[in-house]
């Protein structure tokens, strides 16, 4: 293992943030030098700027809406979950901001359609969201446009239809991941990922709740650090953090414990989306002593990426497909951290396939020298729980 203290960025010579400080962690491993190789060639660096410009915007129109969040700002989707004002106001900025930074129309994968606003009943609704879209544009500053119609954040949204897939690029969107941590007022994120032929190769999260300092052992929920994070990660070039008022970023890295015993484990706050019998089973077998700390959203990858914890687990009910969208930033920022996401038989998350992520199980997150007792502790657990059904 190697100490950096850096004074610039001399992670190779593409240095991507030669303005940065940061004193942290590394080890030298065959995956992150191919993606390295892989990267050389390629910048992604006004892509991140857009996305992270996108993302911080639409988290402003977030934490606006979850101070005053109304009844009627929430509604039920066909399949029983909920949507609010904000998830479609995060998705409609957005996508706008990509397509004026980039000059271009983007072709984005994201969570949620017009559908449902199209309808006579969502007037009402609708015209709250532009009116959150434009407000946010407005407050910003820096954004050069005249006020959007109804008309224009639906189209917005509606960018979101893209199948993504092997070839080309594609921005990869949830809007607001959490919404229920979102409706109690705790964390959630709002989580961009660009796919380049199939491969995830920048990933932003803003986290509005999320504390700056570490959340180990400490009661998230009621911090009084309120700036917030953003988490962003180009392939190739590391994962960094700043406050989503703007900070200078400092780099960030995955835990580098060898020891279960002092290694704590993150999990969803809903018991519904990931069974918490199984973890807890799974962290027994490995020796973990810590109880689980419970999370809502891919904030659980942004705090993973800087060492609050060491471990995540992630088992959702039997037929419960995921999407990529929930987990597109989240790998790329732990990964570009130093960390190993793969599915629960090991195989790593195959991003390439559309809308949906195909895999066994469950999604398992730890550092490398983890991972193989990690794995080992998810194969015994959930064959012994196979075989006492
Ligand atoms: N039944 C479910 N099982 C697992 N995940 C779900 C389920 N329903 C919604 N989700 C999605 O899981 C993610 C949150 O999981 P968690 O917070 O537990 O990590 C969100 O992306 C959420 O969608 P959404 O983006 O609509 O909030
Ligand atoms: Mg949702
Ligand atoms: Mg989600
Ligand atoms: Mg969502």
């Amino acid at each position: 293992m190697l100490l950096h203290i850096n004074a610039t960025t001399p992670l190779h010579s593409k240095s991507k943030f030669p303005f940065l400080f940061s004193l942290s962690f590394s080890t030298t491993s065959s995956s992150s030098s191919s993606r390295r190789a892989a990267a050389a060639s390629m910048s992604y660096d006004k892509q991140l700027a857009a996305a992270k410009k996108a993302a911080s915007v639409a988290a402003r129109l977030c934490q606006k809406v979850q101070k005053s969040l109304l009844q009627s700002d929430v509604q039920s989707k066909s399949d029983k979950s909920p949507v609010t004002v904000a998830d479609y106001g995060s998705q409609a900025i957005v996508s706008f901001i990509l397509e004026k930074e980039l000059a271009s129309i983007p072709s984005l994968v994201a969570e949620e359609d017009s559908g449902d606003l199209r309808k006579e009943e969502s007037r009402e609704t609708l015209h709250r969201i532009t009116e959150l879209v434009n407000d946010t544009i407005a407050g910003d500053g820096t954004i050069d446009v005249s006020p959007l119609s109804d008309e224009d954040v639906l189209t917005a949204i509606d960018n979101g239809k893209s199948e993504g897939g092997p070839h080309g690029q594609h921005w990869v969107l949830d809007p607001i991941d959490g919404t229920k941590g979102f409706l109690r007022g705790d964390q959630y994120a709002i989580a961009l990922a660009l796919l380049d032929e199939g491969k995830v190769v920048l990933g932003v999260l803003a986290c509005p709740n999320l504390p700056l300092t570490s959340i180990a052992g400490s009661n998230l929920n009621s911090s009084e650090d309120k700036a917030g994070c953003l988490f962003f990660a180009e392939v190739g070039a590391g994962t960094y953090m700043q406050s989503l008022d703007g900070s200078l970023p400092t780099k960030v890295h995955v835990s580098t414990t060898e020891n279960p015993e002092e290694a704590s484990f993150f999990e969803s706050f809903e018991a519904a989306h990931s069974s918490h019998d199984l973890s807890s089973l799974i962290a027994t077998k490995l020796g973990v002593k810590a109880p689980p700390v419970r999370i809502d959203s891919q904030a659980k990858y942004g705090a993973l990426s800087r060492g609050d914890g060491a471990i995540y687990l992630r088992f959702p009910r039997r037929g419960y497909i995921e999407k990529i969208w929930d987990h597109a930033a989240g790998y790329i920022v732990v990964a570009e951290a130093g960390g190993v996401v793969t599915d629960a038989g090991g195989k790593p998350l195959d991003f390439s396939k559309g809308r949906y992520l195909d895999l066994d199980t469950g999604i398992i997150v730890t550092n490398e020298k983890l991972m193989p007792a990690l794995l080992k502790a998810v194969r015994e657990s959930i064959g012994e729980k196979a075989s006492s059904l």
